[in-house]
């Protein structure tokens, strides 16, 4: 009989290990301990941690909407490092089946009561005097929420998300010193791509360089929420990210698609420019932006004082300068 060559056991470090989602006959999906993986791509990579504490609350059969597993030293930690050294941080299953499915059933009701509306741009410096649509730059439905609109929300889903969220953020100021200043938070602004090819051009949520200046506006850091379960690669309508200030040739630094239950915090400023690419299926999400106490007062403060004919005239060029790259018409909302 020929000698079988075992691999002893205490080959493997422990240090060495993590928990991996496999792929077993039939579609079948099974959590094992495996070896890391040291070439994994960055996006593979970036998941593996968060996915061994999911596993080990689902191993403890934890239901993820009591048990806040991305609140766990490890979690954080991770994240903390992922903010660090990309820019953004991504969390996969992050609510939970049940939790995620009522969420996305309350803003499915939002969107069919006609609480969307075509998403208006700012345009100029601080915004104030003339808004827009686009949609050839920005093709998305949105609306406005803080939770406690009376005939909305009523599952409790919508809040329940909110007060998680915050939660993070909060903690996940302990690992991340740009976090530190941000005390309060914009109202969340729920979006619908309503797949017609909808989409918002590359640009930052903050055209900010120094935490200084009229083009701050505060902002510190984007969450965003998807909510599309069975999203398709052919539905298109990933979140493309880049490098800041990176020519034209460099490619993206990830395209992230829109999946249940997916999250995914980035800062908001010049470090990390973005664009929805065309959207060819209903793509839903929530949106919050965190604010640095400081610059937001300023931004707060230059913004009810700013008026200029000047800046009217750049407002009409930027709209013309859309106009001529992105076709159609824009739609003037004066205030
Ligand atoms: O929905 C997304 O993935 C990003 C949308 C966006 O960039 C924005 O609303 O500023
Ligand atoms: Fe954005």
């Amino acid at each position: 009989m020929e000698a079988v060559a075992a691999l002893p056991r205490a080959a493997v470090r422990t240090d060495e290990v993590s928990l991996a989602l496999v792929q077993r006959g039939g579609g079948r999906t099974e959590w094992v301990f495996t070896e890391r993986a040291a070439n994994a791509p960055p996006l593979a990579r970036m998941h593996a941690g968060l996915e061994a504490m999911h596993a080990c609350a689902q191993l403890h059969q934890s239901d993820p909407d009591t048990y806040w597993w991305w609140l766990a030293d490890a979690s954080l930690t991770f994240l903390g490092e992922e903010l660090r050294a990309r820019r953004f941080a991504l969390v996969d299953g992050m609510l939970g089946p049940v939790a995620i499915r009522a969420l996305r059933d309350e803003v499915r009701e939002v969107r069919a009561l006609g609480r969307l509306a075509a998403s208006k741009l700012a345009g100029g410096r601080d915004g104030n005097k003339l808004t827009y649509t686009h949609s050839g730059v920005r093709g998305d439905l949105v609306g406005w929420f803080d939770g406690d609109e009376p005939e909305l929300w009523r599952g409790g889903a919508f809040n329940k998300f909110l007060q998680k969220i915050d939660t993070m953020v909060a903690q996940l100021a302990e690992h991340v010193p740009d976090l530190v200043g941000i005390s309060t938070r914009s109202k969340a602004m729920v979006t619908c791509y309503p797949g017609n090819g909808a989409r918002y051009i590359k640009h930052c949520d903050n055209s900010c360089d120094t935490g200084r200046g009229e083009r701050c506006n505060g902002r510190r850091l984007t969450v965003i929420m998807y909510l599309n379960e069975d999203w398709q690669p052919t539905d298109g309508g990933e979140l493309r990210l880049y490098e800041p200030y990176a020519p034209k040739d460099k490619p993206p630094v990830a395209d992230v698609q829109p999946l249940l239950d997916r999250l995914i915090m980035f800062y908001a400023d010049y470090r990390v420019p973005h664009e929805v690419l065309p959207a060819h299926a209903d793509r839903l999400a929530i949106t919050v932006w965190y604010f640095d106490r400081e610059e937001y007062a300023g931004a707060r403060e230059r913004g009810c004082s700013a008026t200029d004919m000047l800046e009217q005239e750049a407002i009409e060029n930027e709209i013309a300068r859309f106009e001529n790259r992105y076709g159609g018409k824009a739609e003037r909302h004066r205030k």
